[in-house]
């Protein structure tokens, strides 16, 4: 079994999500609903035996409030974690702030969903999927990568788009595969890498 363990979760929900507001870099707190879910995540992560030597985390606060909810409820408070922008969102642009649902009605279905999901599409002054990978994954070789090949069990709470970039790498998926895969708030992905950082496994813990 390889002692490279990476573990991505997405943020629980925010008040944002409950809201139905395209979010990005804007900055909106964690629901209560949100709360429970990253408890939940580190529940699921304790009951796996796993303690984490290190965790990741975005400059926004709904990533940083999952990432602290989970090492707490590992009994993992205090441990080292490293805040950096280049884990932050997708900037949604000029979509930041409006109703997902007006949005459709505004521009179609199709087109919103291009935005959302295609790899190479932007919003209106945002980033597409490919710009997000763009930034996240020079820091994933940089700084998260060498603690994981060093044997450190890593947590990266993050959000749907920029982990999407991440997994999009991590799972070897083509820009069509990139477009079904969903992150649901608060669920952990996780991974065994082998020595070659190629993935050796990875596992959904909530389906
Ligand atoms: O930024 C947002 O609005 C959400 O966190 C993710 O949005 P999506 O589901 O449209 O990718």
């Amino acid at each position: 079994m390889s002692d490279r363990v990476l573990v991505l979760v997405r943020h629980g929900q925010s008040e944002w999500n409950l809201k139905n507001l395209f979010t990005g870099w804007r900055d909106p707190g964690l629901t209560e609903q949100g709360v429970a879910e990253a408890k939940r995540a580190g529940a699921l992560l304790k009951a796996e035996g796993l303690a984490f030597d290190v965790a990741f985390t975005s400059a926004l606060t709904r990533a940083q409030n999952t990432c602290q909810l989970v090492l707490g409820e590992m009994g993992l408070d205090g441990l080292k974690t490293i805040r950096d922008q280049a884990l932050n969102e997708r900037d949604y642009g000029d979509l930041s702030g409006l109703n997902k649902d007006d949005a459709r009605a505004k521009w179609g279905e199709e087109q919103v969903h291009q935005w959302r999901r295609s790899y190479d599409v932007p919003p209106p002054g945002g980033e597409s999927l490919r710009d997000t990978v763009a930034r996240t994954l020079p820091f994933y070789i940089q700084e998260i990568l060498p603690c994981v090949l060093r044997g450190e069990k890593t947590l990266v709470a993050a959000h749907g788009n920029s982990l999407r970039a991440l997994v999009m790498v991590l799972e070897r998926l083509s820009p069509e595969g990139i477009m079904k895969r969903e992150l649901a708030t608060g669920a952990p992905i996780l991974y065994r890498l082998a020595a070659d950082s190629t993935v050796i496994e990875h596992r959904d813990l909530i389906a």
